[in-house]
């Protein structure tokens, strides 16, 4: 060969809707010494990026959305890993729990990061695990709702294999294997707001995207029945619940996020490097400085709202995903310390037809009489049929006419308890205590950038402003 000495780069380069794509170009030179010294220069460039990767643990979960997570790591990621001189340890799970229950036995602090393959309800896995781990090692008790949780500095990195993988869309943008791929070679970091739910001092679950009562619920309830159907479950069900219109009484109470900026009716959504986010991470971090050890939270107001309703939605993020590209919450941000709450009250049919098509185009979904939403920080909820049991009200009426409204049967009011769907796993109780928890973990992510068009929107604001 002509030009015999040659090395190639191997680069990002982003695509269209947030897609990112491996690229390479090759250089030649004459001069073996010149092409070494380039060599040698970019492999010293590259180790000085401390925050890349090099030692992984990847758990596969091979039932996930249309069951091909396995062959989706083996073909897409795992080359670019390789590529990218990451080692991996990687771990093909064989039941539910398999994944958080080995990170509570690995030698995590050999690890840079813990790779899920699979959907929402992988990644709450994973999560658990970790944020469990931290806990246990840290001699945090979880079953105390108050307890400051520690930080959990191991990031995680999602490579979307389920039927919904709301939590990577609304973080990268897309639900993309390799694009999510490339985002933890080069490091990337996205702190993420966690909710704990806890009922009566115990310790229920962690939450990241949606914790649904009412439709959600009932969807989740009813779709994992027919795991068989994959993602197509969710659409069957969806339908069903819709048809079925069932509202649910009780009592809400929570506390106002006062400390944040922002507001769910806010236009503008959270991009990478918000500064929502770092203003309101800094806000609390000075709240608990001046408060010390007392718990700030206590002293603060709560707002109660009784009714009857369709849907109870707390989303820590927007919950954005294919189905619906700017999400539950379109304003929700990533790490703001707060987290969404939107009651869907009691309505006709056609009324909350027209609620819910309104996720999937650009018209507001909170502007109707019969939803609001609020920024919380902390939530309560108890069903009427709890509240009615605990307050000895022995209605046993209630329990022996059926499951409906015994005082208008055509009102679809259910008597019996809704489920809360959390981050796509059921709850085993209807009376939840909800706390957000600023930034409690990271991902390998960078939330999702500002495109073209939004960039030149905003920039032309500043130039109005100035
Ligand atoms: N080997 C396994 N066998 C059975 N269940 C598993 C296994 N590994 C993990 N799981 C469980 O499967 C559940 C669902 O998995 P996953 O979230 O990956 O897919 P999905 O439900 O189709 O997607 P999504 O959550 O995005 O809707 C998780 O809660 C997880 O605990
Ligand atoms: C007639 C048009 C109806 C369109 C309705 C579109 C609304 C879709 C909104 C989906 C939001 C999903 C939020 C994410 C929840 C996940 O945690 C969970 C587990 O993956 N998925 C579901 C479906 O519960
Ligand atoms: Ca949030």
């Amino acid at each position: 060969m002509a030009k015999p000495h040659a090395f190639t780069v191997y680069y990002v380069k982003k695509a269209r809707n947030h897609r990112w794509r491996c690229s390479d170009v090759t250089f030649w030179c004459v001069d073996e010494q010149l092409c070494n010294q380039w060599i040698q220069a970019l492999k010293e460039l590259l180790e000085l990026q401390k925050a890349r990767p090099k030692q992984l643990l990847v758990y596969i979960n091979p039932y996930g959305g249309k069951r091909q997570g396995k062959r989706i790591y083996e073909q897409k990621v795992a080359p670019l890993f390789s590529l990218a001189s990451i080692s991996t340890d990687v771990f093909i799970t064989e039941r539910a729990n398999h994944a958080k229950d080995n990170l509570f036995e690995v030698n995590i602090n050999k690890y840079d990061g813990v790779v899920c393959v699979g959907g929402d309800g992988m990644f709450s896995e994973v999560m658990h695990g970790l944020i469990g781990r931290m806990q246990k090692d840290s001699g945090i008790d979880q079953n105390n709702p108050k307890a400051p949780l520690v930080q959990c500095n191991i990031r995680i990195g999602i490579i979307p294999a389920g039927s919904t993988d709301c939590i990577c869309y609304s973080t990268v943008g897309i639900s993309d294997p390799v694009t999510s791929a490339l985002h933890i070679i080069v490091g990337d970091s996205q702190p993420l707001d966690v909710s704990s739910v806890h009922h009566n001092n115990t310790f229920l679950k962690y939450t990241v995207s949606l914790l649904g009562y009412g439709f959600y619920g009932d969807i989740l309830k009813d779709s994992e029945k027919k795991r068989w159907m994959g993602p197509m479950r969710y659409d069957y069900s969806g339908f069903k619940t819709f048809l079925s219109h069932h509202c649910y009484e009780g009592t809400i109470s929570f506390q106002p996020a006062k400390h944040t900026l922002g507001s769910p009716r806010d236009k503008d959504s959270c991009r990478t490097g918000c500064h929502i986010c770092r203003q309101s991470e800094q806000q609390l971090a000075e709240q608990r400085k001046k408060c010390g050890l007392k718990h700030e939270e206590d002293e603060e107001e709560w707002k109660v709202i009784k009714g009857k309703f369709l849907a109870i939605n707390v989303v820590n993020m927007s919950c954005a995903c294919p189905r619906s590209p700017k999400g539950l919450s379109p304003a929700a941000h990533l790490a703001d310390g707060s987290a969404d709450l939107i009651l869907v009250r009691k309505c006709s049919r056609f009324d909350f037809l027209r609620y819910l098509v309104r996720h999937t185009n650009q018209d507001d979904q909170f502007d109707f009489s019969f939803v609001d939403v609020y920024r919380v920080k902390s939530f309560q909820f108890t069903s009427k049929l709890l509240e009615d049991n605990e307050s000895d009200v022995t209605d046993i009426g209630k329990k022996h006419f059926g499951r409906f409204c015994r005082d208008h049967p055509a009102c679809c009011c259910n008597i019996a308890n809704s489920t809360w769907n959390c981050d796509g796993e059921t709850l085993d109780s209807s009376a939840i205590e909800v706390r957000v928890h600023c930034q409690l973990m990271k991902l390998f992510a960078r939330g999702i950038e500002e495109n073209c068009k939004e960039a030149s929107r905003n920039q032309s604001r500043v130039e109005q402003l100035l």
